[in-house]
């Protein structure tokens, strides 16, 4: 079965949660109802943000980025992450390592900032922003606009799964503080030869990822478990996706509207309702790919555990009540500490093993 058979991923207009227009409310609805679909269908769609932020925005922001990547090594060297906590810096391209091999990509990482930073401790150090002017300043911006668009969000999500209103805020409660991550991408044209990846097949392990890229095609694929499709791999590619019958479709920009996708933290509240997506990105153009995904994540001490309103879909489903769910909770942070110390690999060795 070929990629293009399978239709693209749905597009959800946020408009309706930015007006206050009450003849919206229905069209709120409507678009609860459509992450909800979105979510147990695909785990990925791509979120109209024209109503809520001015496209020029991202576009700056991703000229800045290639303002740094085309500095001199040793400059950018002078952001390396090993300068803190291992995890706020530069990396180097084919620093980071998926699935036991490097990564095509040089990127740019910031964490929340804490109170009383600690760089001996993990993701507890200080962020390390390039000079360039107006740099710190527009990602502050954007980091406001991403972390205000995740509670709006959510809390769609929320009406989405049909909770009632203490539920709702309890859900908003656990990321009201998010610990979000911020990633400044670039990638070169990923080599014939490379052994890997421009970024190898993951599934993100938060809450919610809300990714602007540039307008590259053919970059960034998702993948779509389809019971009975083989993946033909014309690319020569290897299987990334274990026995899972289905197929890698691209996930083409979209102006105007960035991509979103559900992380592992959605897989615990919806009890696997919601399932966290496979994507990865081979890039082969020949232009220097620029991405800027933006990581919603619960608060830091939240405690992440199937909802109520989860299991009683599942029990309508299936008829039957569910007594214990198949997932276990978390605490975010616990489990961030867990995931940050397989990501990178310094020397030859995991950062945190
Ligand atoms: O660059 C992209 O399009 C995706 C990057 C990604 O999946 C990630 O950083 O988790
Ligand atoms: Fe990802």
């Amino acid at each position: 079965m070929s990629g293009s058979k399978i239709s693209q991923l749905p597009i959800i207009d946020v408009g309706p949660f930015f007006s206050d227009d009450p003849n919206d409310a229905s069209k709120r609805l409507a678009a609860s109802q459509a992450l909800h679909r979105a979510c147990i269908e695909y785990g990925f769609f791509y979120l109209n943000i024209e109503a809520y932020v001015d496209p020029k925005e991202p576009e700056e922001l991703a000229t800045l980025a290639r303002q740094f990547f085309s500095l001199p090594q040793e400059e950018k060297d002078k952001l390396s992450l090993k300068n803190q906590d291992y995890a706020r810096g530069y990396a180097r391209l084919k620093e980071n390592v998926t699935n036991g091999k490097a990564d095509n990509h040089e990127g740019l990482d910031f964490y929340k900032p804490v109170d009383n930073p600690d760089k001996t401790k993990p993701v507890w150090g200080e962020n390390q922003w390039p000079t360039i002017p107006g740099f710190k300043n527009k990602y502050e911006i954007w980091v406001e606009k991403m972390k205000n668009l995740g509670m709006v969000i959510m809390r769609a999500m929320a009406i989405g799964l049909g909770m009632d209103e203490a539920e709702q805020e309890n859900l908003l409660s656990k990321v009201d503080d998010s610990f979000w991550v911020m990633r400044v991408i670039g990638y070169p044209p990923l080599p014939n030869d490379h052994d890997g990846f421009s970024c190898g097949a993951h599934k993100d392990y938060g809450c919610l990822t809300f990714l602007y890229a540039d307008q590259t095609r053919s970059a960034l694929q998702v993948f779509l478990r389809r019971p009975g499709a083989k993946e033909t791999d014309e690319l020569g590619l290897p299987r990334e996706q274990g026995e899972e019958e289905g197929v890698w479709i691209n996930a083409d920009p979209i102006p105007g509207s960035i991509v979103c996708n559900i992380g592992e933290m959605w897989e615990i509240w919806t009890d696997n309702l919601y399932k966290s997506t496979l994507h990865r990105v081979v890039h082969r153009s020949s232009n220097y790919r620029v991405s800027i995904p933006f990581f919603f994540e619960p608060n830091f001490d939240a405690l992440v555990e199937p909802l109520p309103a989860a299991l009683r879909l599942k029990a309508k489903e299936t008829g039957l009540e569910v007594k214990q769910p198949d997932k276990q909770s978390i605490v975010y942070g616990n489990f961030l500490m867990a995931k940050v110390g397989n990501n990178f690999a310094v020397d030859g060795q995991n950062r945190y093993a």
